[in-house]
């Protein structure tokens, strides 16, 4: 078969129309429901994001947002009210279980092209070439959010600088686009391997030479306490808060701290975790909304391996959960 005569036009545009095809009478129908339920500093926030938006000057902004006060749902009505505009926005985040929170959201690596090596290359740059299909929707983009953004590398945020200046021929901070990170810097920081708390400290976004630059908003009204159905989020909510502030005490000799108490079950095996999360999982393994509500998350890929299970009947399942958490 001769080769199809397709020019790089088609690619840019079939990647702007992918961006643009949205049901934008869905779209402009969510952000009226929503907009009137923002709280007043979600609504200020949302106001000022939104004009910076209309402006198209640009910038570089944080939203400070610890666990509940609506991350993801200002992102997506900013996400959605842009949409509806028929304008484009472009949503990336620092790992896959966080891409999943927003509509069509993507990993950084994915979308930008950061190289796998950043911690070792001195000034990082996107590998995005001028005909790659994705340039024209970078170029267009209102704004481009970076969600869950404390792991990332700070010299992530100099590759995005130096390829959008490059990309949109313009000398301001990041081509004159407008960059959105959000997330909380009590969770964590960037994962360095082999690396001390130094280390990773200077790889975190706040060492990046423009942080200072950066305009800083923040959410503190917890969404989960205000709404009704969990009396126990308050009292967790503020142990969060204590330990991501650093209030409560570190073992000298350990370096560990101790949970405050009533801040979680402990279960004695691994078996009864699985138990726990995954009561009597034969039943329950071919039940996709029973499977969505619960995971496992392991801190390191190395206690992912060490759980192995031995019942045959529904060993594939649990085989996939260990990926995926
Ligand atoms: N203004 C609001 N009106 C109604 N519900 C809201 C509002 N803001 C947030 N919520 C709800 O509160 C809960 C927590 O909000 P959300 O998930 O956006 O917070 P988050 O900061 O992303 O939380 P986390 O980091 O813990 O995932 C969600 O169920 C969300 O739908």
């Amino acid at each position: 078969m001769p080769a199809s005569d397709r020019g790089m036009n088609d690619a840019f545009n079939r990647e702007l129309e992918r961006e643009r095809d949205h049901d934008r009478h869905e779209l402009s129908q969510s952000v009226q429901t929503n907009v009137p339920l923002l709280n007043p500093q979600q609504k200020e926030v949302y106001e000022i994001l939104m004009k910076v938006v209309d402006e198209g000057n640009g910038g570089l902004f944080f939203l400070d947002t610890p666990g509940a006060t609506g991350n993801t749902f200002l992102m997506s009505l900013i996400f959605a009210t842009i949409r509806a505009r028929s304008g484009i926005a472009v949503a990336v985040a620092s790992s896959s279980i966080a891409a999943t929170l927003l509509e069509g959201c993507r990993t950084a690596h994915s979308a930008l092209k950061f190289p796998l090596n950043l911690q070792t290359i001195e000034q990082p740059t996107c590998n995005i070439a001028k005909n790659f299909a994705m340039v024209k929707v970078f170029i267009a983009a209102k704004i481009i959010i970076c969600n869950e953004c404390t792991m990332t590398h700070k010299r992530a945020l100099e590759a995005l600088d130096r390829t959008l200046k490059n990309l949109r021929k313009d000398s301001r901070c990041f081509g004159g686009a407008m960059i959105l990170l959000s997330d909380d810097f009590r969770q964590t920081l960037p994962v360095i391997p082999r690396s001390t708390a130094a280390d990773e400290i200077n790889a975190c976004l706040k060492s990046y030479n423009l942080w200072h630059n950066v305009k800083k908003f923040q959410l503190v009204a917890n969404m989960r306490v205000a709404l009704p159905n969990d009396p126990s989020a308050e009292d967790f909510c503020k142990q969060l808060l204590t330990i991501g502030n650093g209030l409560v005490p570190v073992d000298k000799s350990s370096g560990f701290i101790s949970f405050p108490p009533n801040f979680c079950n402990f279960v004695s095996s691994k078996d009864e975790l699985i138990e726990n999360v995954f009561p009597n999982m034969i039943a329950n393994h071919k039940n996709g909304e029973w499977l969505s509500e619960r995971a496992i998350l392991a801190a390191k890929n190395k206690y992912v391996d060490d759980f192995k299970f031995c019942n045959s009947e529904c060993n594939s399942w649990y085989s996939a959960f260990i990926q995926i958490c």
